[in-house]
């Protein structure tokens, strides 16, 4: 796929009053447009139900953008751009309507006849917009054509497979750009680089060197305003099925040939297929489910999650997971890797601590102590960076190994969910580069592990709900799966040896 630095392009917003356009998408929109990444010849049409003007749609885009940025210079030029259409997508008839805003548009900003589709609303709708797109002639152009669908992607494989099935009536795999944001992360999109241009890593990233590896994804939040989609969807949904196994695949993949989309994405398919199944009666011994009670945070009393709005008071919905994985390949077998995400914890945070093997034999400590292992870190979210956990001497203590880190703090502002991923999410598709988007048989894979997990839990009542305070880490489920295997949970804030 070749691509163009500032392609010219129409994006077209469904969903364009919604919170995640305001909060995400017209952002990041004017970073790309600041910086010199969005072509002068762009245009957007917003669609959402509610009547509002050309000229309003622009203020609400202005006051988003000034909500989230501090510098505004350019912003009357830039939402100049901007254009609305009332439309239910529901509503066959006005379709035809938003064909002729577009081709207008076509013309007046020489557009050359490429458009982005992105589906910013909920997901039911997915599949009847990528439908009429295509029977009105919104896709008949003689550019580009591309389709951004958000998350979620279906709710097991065979509605996903189903949504598929539709999409592709009007979009082929190479035009479908399923967003999955922790992609658009600098420091997911870090792994690769970490892992592939050093000598110092590669040859130690396999079994032989690596005991464990841990991926947590914390968050201090509980479930807001969105108890209602939660219910239905839990943290195997919401985390693990998407973020939490793309995650692992970056970290556990083989170096792909060649650095690009079909490349990586393939590498990252076969470890996806090469994961152990678990189900049935696994699920209780790989896998432990977490349902936050009330607590405190930051001194403030927060509620159970079944007291939250839209959930049900006996509900049975996971609000954390904690799951240990094996990747049965030739670089893998044996090492563990433990993923954890959760509501409601104790930190925001999404670390990966890689664990190296120790050592034959301590020469520095008494017999019965051990040294600490080599731990490399790689931080995702808040802060950006890696730590690498070593022994050495250190001045003034003779002949006695102590841990030192050695740390890279990247410069990037890390803000959390941050609108940056969606912003090079956004330039990613603009250049035709589906890198950092899921692949259909990446999402497929994923479903399918997922499913046999949630088949167990949905058909078992917890009986233990809720089993952690809101504000801990989790359930004590959570630390004995690890503990049976010799191993605890590197802690995600403050990541300190020497106090572990
Ligand atoms: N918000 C976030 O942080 C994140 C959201 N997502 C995903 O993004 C998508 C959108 O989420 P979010 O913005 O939060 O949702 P909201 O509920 O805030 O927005 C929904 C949008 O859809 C429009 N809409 C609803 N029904 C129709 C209809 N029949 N025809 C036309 N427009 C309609 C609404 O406008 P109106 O009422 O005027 O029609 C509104 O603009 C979802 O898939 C969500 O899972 C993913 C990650 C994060
Ligand atoms: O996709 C989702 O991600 C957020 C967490 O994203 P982050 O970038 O803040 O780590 C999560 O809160 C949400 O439930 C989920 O849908």
């Amino acid at each position: 796929m070749k691509h163009t630095e500032k392609p010219a392009g129409l994006i077209m917003i469904f969903g364009a009053t919604g919170d995640l356009a305001k909060r995400k998408l017209f952002p990041s929109l004017y970073r790309l447009y600041k910086k010199g990444n969005l072509s002068e010849q762009f245009a957007v049409v917003g669609v959402a139900r509610r009547p509002l003007t050309n000229e309003e749609f622009q203020a609400s885009v202005k006051t988003s953008v000034e909500n989230a940025i501090e510098d505004h210079k350019d912003l009357d030029d830039f939402v100049s751009h901007f254009y609305y259409h009332s439309h239910d997508v529901t509503d066959s008839s006005s379709y035809q309507t938003l064909k002729g805003i577009a081709s207008d548009l076509d013309r007046h900003y020489s557009l050359e006849g490429n458009r982005i589709f992105y589906l910013a609303m909920a997901p039911e709708f997915f599949g009847t917009i990528a439908e009429h797109l295509k029977t009105d002639g919104l896709t008949d152009v003689s550019g580009f054509k591309r389709l951004v669908i958000e998350k979620p992607f279906g709710h097991d494989l065979e509605s996903a497979k189903e949504l598929n099935e539709r999409i592709r009536k009007a979009f082929s795999e190479d035009e479908i750009y399923r967003i999955d944001h922790y992609l658009g992360k600098e420091m997911v999109q870090n792994i690769e680089v970490i892992r592939f241009a050093n000598a110092i890593f590669e040859p130690l990233w396999n079994n032989r060197y690596i005991s464990n590896i841990q991926v947590t994804s914390s968050e201090v939040l509980g479930v807001e305003e969105r108890g209602r989609y939660y219910e239905t969807s839990g943290a195997l949904r919401d985390m693990v099925q998407n973020h939490m196994l793309q995650m692992v695949a970056l970290l556990a993949m083989e170096p792909p040939i060649r650095l690009n989309t079909d490349e990586i994405r393939s590498e990252k398919v076969k470890v996806l297929r090469a994961m152990r199944t678990i189900k049935g009666d696994e699920v209780k011994d790989a896998f432990v489910r977490g349902q936050y009670g009330a607590g405190e945070m930051d001194g403030n009393a927060v509620p159970a999650y079944r007291k939250e709005t839209m959930v049900n008071p006996e509900s049975n919905t996971e609000t954390f997971v904690a799951g240990k994985l094996l990747i049965d390949n030739f670089r893998w077998a044996g090492v563990p890797f433990y993923i954890r995400t959760g509501k409601r914890m104790a930190a925001k945070s999404t670390k990966i601590v890689i664990q190296f093997k120790d050592i034959p034999m301590n020469l520095y400590y008494g017999t019965e102590q051990t040294l600490n292992p080599n731990l490399l870190v790689i931080h995702i979210q808040p802060e950006e960076g890696i730590t690498l956990y070593l022994n050495a001497q250190k001045s003034g203590q003779n002949m006695e190994a102590t841990p030192v880190k050695l740390n890279f703090a990247n410069k990037g502002t890390a803000g959390m969910n941050t609108p940056e991923a969606y912003e090079r999410l956004l330039y990613d598709c603009m250049r035709g580069d589906a890198t950092n988007f899921t692949h259909w048989n990446e999402v497929a894979l994923s479903w399918s592990f997922v499913d046999n997990i949630s088949e167990v839990w949905e058909n078992t009542k917890a009986e233990n709900f809720p089993n952690y305070e809101s504000g801990t880490m989790g359930p004590r489920g959570a630390d004995l799966l690890l503990e049976k295997d010799g191993f605890f949970w590197w802690p995600v804030t403050d990541l300190d040896v020497e106090n572990c």
